[in-house]
């Protein structure tokens, strides 16, 4: 704790002293008040606020002062004042410090003496005179401050002249001046002696009673010591006038009676000095402590130094009293005042003392207060910082706290995820371990069951590997037998299919008796009664009209993939015009998959077979499309919209080059295809008939030419298929054509018969097929020879009036399904054949070019011969060479015997040709007529040796 709050507690404690002491003699006075002797500066403000307490003490002190007012303040003030008492403003008493209040009612108190039982009695006993003395006494003084109640008797003479002067009138109100002084009680008994001797003479004269009734009064009691003195002196005097200077016993017992009351006298002012002296020692201390405290409160505060300051203005008007009473005391009051010079001269030097600390601590209060200024603004810019810095550093600790939060929150978190993954990886590490253990026991446990098993794996792998170099021999087994069940079905099959009425032919009677599930069909004559007006046929195969185009592609797929196994495939569509050749073949509407053709079908199977063999076999595919019209080939993929005509191999080729001129278009997808056919489409011609409105009156033959390449062994296979629809088979009287049409008509009748023809010779397995008869035999020719897989669809109109019609298909078809081709081969080409085979094409090209020309030059000599000869002999045996019919056939028939070509001569190297290739040996005598080159026949035939030597070795 620092100077200046303890010099505040010892204040406040010296304060609370001294309210306590007022208090005390407060009720003393006023027993009524019923102060707290702890009472606080409120509750005494509260009892004197009014000014009656203060005035009812003033007036208990000094009842003179009664007409001041029972409640004025400021007659109580006044009356200090005239005391020469310390006073207060009335705004301390209202709200200000109760310290002036205070300070000035205990002057009052000590004005009047510690004791107030005394002091009470002892005023009114000196102050208060008999009413009428008082009159009789105060002539002249002021009304004002005259006593009315004083019943005390006094020397008269004395009191009068006390109370006119002024001076001794504040003198006598001090309780130092109770005693009067020596002068003064010199004078007093002087007076007294006159007195004496004015009122009773002699005191030897005076009788005994008077003298006991002067012993017995009080008169002793209040007369003044001089005059006790005067009165001493005066008897001693007259006993030593006096004779016998005897004393009387009366005079001797007042004498004595005005010793001991001068003894009683001297020993009260003694008595009084020790008092004043000790009440003086008590101030003196009072004022070291209060010289203590102020030095104590040179340090503190301007509250402090205000209190300081009240406490000086205290000591300042005490010491003023004192000063005073000073001035006033009797010869013991003198000595004492003496004996307290070097006191007041203390004080006085305290005084100065007080005065310098005051001045010192207020120059360091100033300083103080000019530091403390600054100090303060300092203290409070340094708040004002620590504020903004506790903000700032709250903010943060918020900020941190709450981060630190997060980090504790997250790396518990994580700890735990830790803690987990740390046992998790414990626990797998401890299973792990276990199982490390179990596995190198079934690892020792593997190992020996692996070398066992590796020993018998190395048997099954060697049976594996035995296996698998066999592989590419099973799927070519699996191939052969294929074909080969194909080939137990029979090289040439024939299906029918009856086409449903059409539109407006619901009323019509069928011919279509009975469909067998088996192939057998029955067809009738309604308009014919008896044994023959109907007849069974049996095929591979017979639609119903009902028939989906898809169930019909159904059972013609297996030759679409013969054809990518590297067969020749041909299939056709046979039948009278409107008989739904096309609708097979083509389909009524190329852009519905539904209504999808078999070619459209078959090509579409042919992408995706290849695709499913990618792995295994690369395809080309190539695309042509021509048409015979009138015995002449048209190129259908022409875009340029020209019908020229094509030259065609004179012999079938291995490569199914047929027309070697007609556009040939690679095709990827069934799109492309499209694309193809509907070119194809547009550019075949088409005649009305009176049988059918856009009856096609041509052949059209679309070649398929698949390669495909073996990836692992390199050998390519080579597989050609025709799709064929062909010109309406129906006789010519029948479709009533004439002119063009007739010739048109003549032309299909006739290759129609030569297709007829080779069929059969193969069938009779005759040694010539007469390919070369028609342009339709000479492109089929390598999709119809014994090497070949051929299908005939044979169509039928079910309308009775085309029984006849139907009937003579039927016969055709039914002939065509009893034949026998043999074995289907397929075109596996090595490398060296290949080349071989190319070479041998080419020859055979050269020579079919040669053929052609011998052929034109028959024709023109023909021709010559009929117009030059009249001769009947001659144009008949012509005819009978070009016309000879079959027994039975009607003409136009396919089964009309063509004019066969001599074979010729054939030589050794010509005739082992000749069993694979027919016509060589004609064409070699023909060349040997018409070409009289010798040397090109040598090199053909050298060529041709070599071929076969290499044929025979592949
Ligand atoms: N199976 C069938 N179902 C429904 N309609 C068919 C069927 N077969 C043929 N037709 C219809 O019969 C008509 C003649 O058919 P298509 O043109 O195919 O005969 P065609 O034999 O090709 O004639 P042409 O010899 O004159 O070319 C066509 O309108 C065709 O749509």
């Amino acid at each position: 704790m620092g100077h200046g709050a303890v010099g505040i507690m010892n204040f406040e404690a010296i304060e609370a002293k001294r309210r306590s002491e007022l208090a005390v003699w407060l009720n003393s006075l006023l027993p009524q008040l019923n102060l707290s002797s702890e009472a606080s500066e409120e509750e005494l403000r509260e009892k004197l606020i009014d000014g009656s307490v203060l005035c009812c003490i003033l007036n208990k002190m000094s009842p003179e002062k009664i007409h001041y007012g029972p409640r004025s303040i400021h007659g109580f003030l006044s009356a200090m004042q005239e005391i020469g008492l310390p006073v207060f403003e009335v705004s301390d008493l209202e709200q200000g410090s109760m310290s002036l209040v205070v300070e000035s009612l205990l002057a009052l108190k000590d004005y009047f003496g510690s004791d107030t039982r005394e002091h009470d009695s002892l005023p009114r006993r000196r102050w208060k005179f008999p009413e009428a003395e008082v009159g009789e006494r105060m002539d002249g003084f002021s009304g004002e401050h005259a006593s009315t109640s004083g019943q005390d008797a006094m020397m008269p003479g004395e009191e009068k002249k006390n109370f006119k002067d002024s001076k001794f009138h504040s003198v006598l109100r001090s309780p130092v001046m109770s005693e009067p002084s020596t002068a003064l009680l010199h004078h007093v008994g002087h007076k007294f002696h006159e007195v004496f001797q004015l009122k009773q003479g002699r005191y030897s004269d005076l009788p005994a009673a008077k003298l006991s009734e002067m012993m017995k009064s009080t008169s002793l009691d209040n007369a003044p010591t001089q005059s006790l003195l005067s009165v001493v002196n005066g008897i001693l005097d007259e006993s030593i006038d006096r004779k016998n200077g005897e004393i009387p016993h009366r005079v001797a017992c007042l004498l004595r009676k005005v010793v001991q009351e001068i003894e009683r006298r001297i020993s009260t002012q003694a008595e009084h000095i020790r008092n004043q002296s000790n009440i003086i020692k008590a101030r003196e201390e009072k004022y070291q402590s209060r010289i203590r405290v102020l030095e104590t409160l040179a340090t503190g505060t301007s509250e402090e130094t205000q209190i300081v300051m009240s406490q000086i203005k205290r000591i300042k008007s005490e010491k003023t009293i004192m000063e005073e009473k000073k001035k006033l005391g009797d010869e013991d009051i003198v000595r004492l005042l003496k004996e307290k010079e070097n006191k007041d001269l203390i004080i006085t030097g305290l005084k100065q003392q007080i005065e310098t600390a005051n001045k010192s601590y207020e120059q360091q209060c100033l300083q103080l207060e000019t530091e403390s200024k600054e100090e303060r603004m300092r203290l409070e810019d340094r708040i004002k910082e620590l504020e903004n810095l506790l903000s700032e550093s709250r903010k943060r600790s918020e900020e941190l706290e709450e981060f630190s939060k997060s980090k504790v929150q997250k790396w518990n978190e994580k700890e735990d995820i830790y803690k987990n993954f740390v046992n998790f990886q414990l626990e797998s590490l401890r299973d792990l371990r276990k199982a490390s253990v179990s596995v190198k026991t079934d690892v020792a446990k593997a190992q020996q069951n692996w070398s066992e098993e590796f020993t018998m794996l190395g048997v099954k792998l060697k049976e594996l590997a035995d296996a698998a170099a066999n592989y590419h021999a099973v799927l070519a087994e699996n191939r052969k037998l294929f074909n080969e069940v194909q080939e137990l079905k029979g090289n040439i099959r024939v299906y029918c299919r009856v086409r449903p009425f059409l539109a407006g032919q619901i009323a019509k009677q069928t011919t279509i008796d009975y469909i067998g599930e088996n192939g057998e069909l029955l067809v009738i004559n309604p308009s014919k009664q008896g044994k023959d007006n109907h007849r069974m046929f049996k095929f591979n195969k017979v639609f119903a009209p009902s028939a989906s185009q898809e169930e019909v592609f159904h059972d013609t797929q297996p030759l679409i993939r013969s054809v990518l196994d590297g067969f020749n495939v041909c299939i056709f569509a046979y039948g009278q015009t409107g008989s739904g050749k096309t609708y097979t073949m083509t389909g009524p509407n190329a852009s519905s998959k539904k209504d999808w053709g078999v070619n459209y079908r078959a090509l579409n199977d042919l992408f995706d077979i290849s695709q499913k063999r990618k792995n295994s076999f690369t395809y080309e595919i190539t695309v042509q499309m021509v048409e015979i019209y009138n015995e002449q080939v048209r190129d259908l993929l022409k875009t340029d919209g020209s019908q020229r005509r094509l030259g065609i191999w004179a012999t079938s080729q291995p490569n199914g080059l047929a027309v070697p001129d007609a556009s040939i278009y690679p095709v990827q997808s069934t799109s492309d295809v499209l694309d193809l056919m509907h070119i194809g489409q547009m550019n075949r011609a088409v005649g009305a008939t009176a049988l059918n409105e856009r009856s096609s009156r041509s052949h059209s033959v679309l070649t398929v030419h698949v390669r495909g390449v073996d990836l692992e062994s390199g050998a390519a296979l080579r597989g050609c298929l025709n799709l064929v629809d062909l010109a309406g088979s129906e006789r010519v009287d029948r479709s009533e054509a004439t002119g063009d049409r007739l010739k048109e008509a003549q032309h299909i009748n006739k290759s129609l018969s030569a297709l007829g023809d080779v069929i059969f010779a193969l069938a009779q397995k005759s040694s010539h097929v007469p390919y070369r008869n028609s342009k339709l035999t000479q492109i089929l020719q390598s999709s119809l020879g014994g090497q070949a897989k051929t299908l005939m669809f044979v169509q039928l109109n079910p309308d009775v009036e085309s029984y006849s019609e139907t009937v003579s298909t039927l016969k055709f078809a039914e002939r065509v399904s009893g034949v026998e081709l043999g074995a289907a081969r397929s075109n596996k080409e090595g490398k060296d054949v290949r080349e071989l085979i190319e070479q041998v094409a080419s020859l055979k090209d050269t020579i079919a070019r040669k053929e052609e020309e011998i052929e034109r030059l028959h024709l023109l000599k023909d021709l010559k011969t009929l117009s030059l000869s009249a001769n009947g002999e001659k144009r008949g045996s012509n005819s009978s060479r070009h016309a000879s019919s079959s027994p039975g056939r009607p003409p136009g028939s396919p089964f009309q015997h063509r004019r066969r070509l001599s074979s010729g001569t054939t030589t050794g190297l010509t005739a082992k040709l000749a069993s694979d290739h027919d016509n060589f040996p004609t064409v070699i005598s023909i060349l040997s007529l018409v070409l009289s080159n010798r040397w090109m026949i040598q090199g053909l035939k050298r060529k041709y040796c070599v071929s076969n030597s290499s044929l025979k070795r592949t």
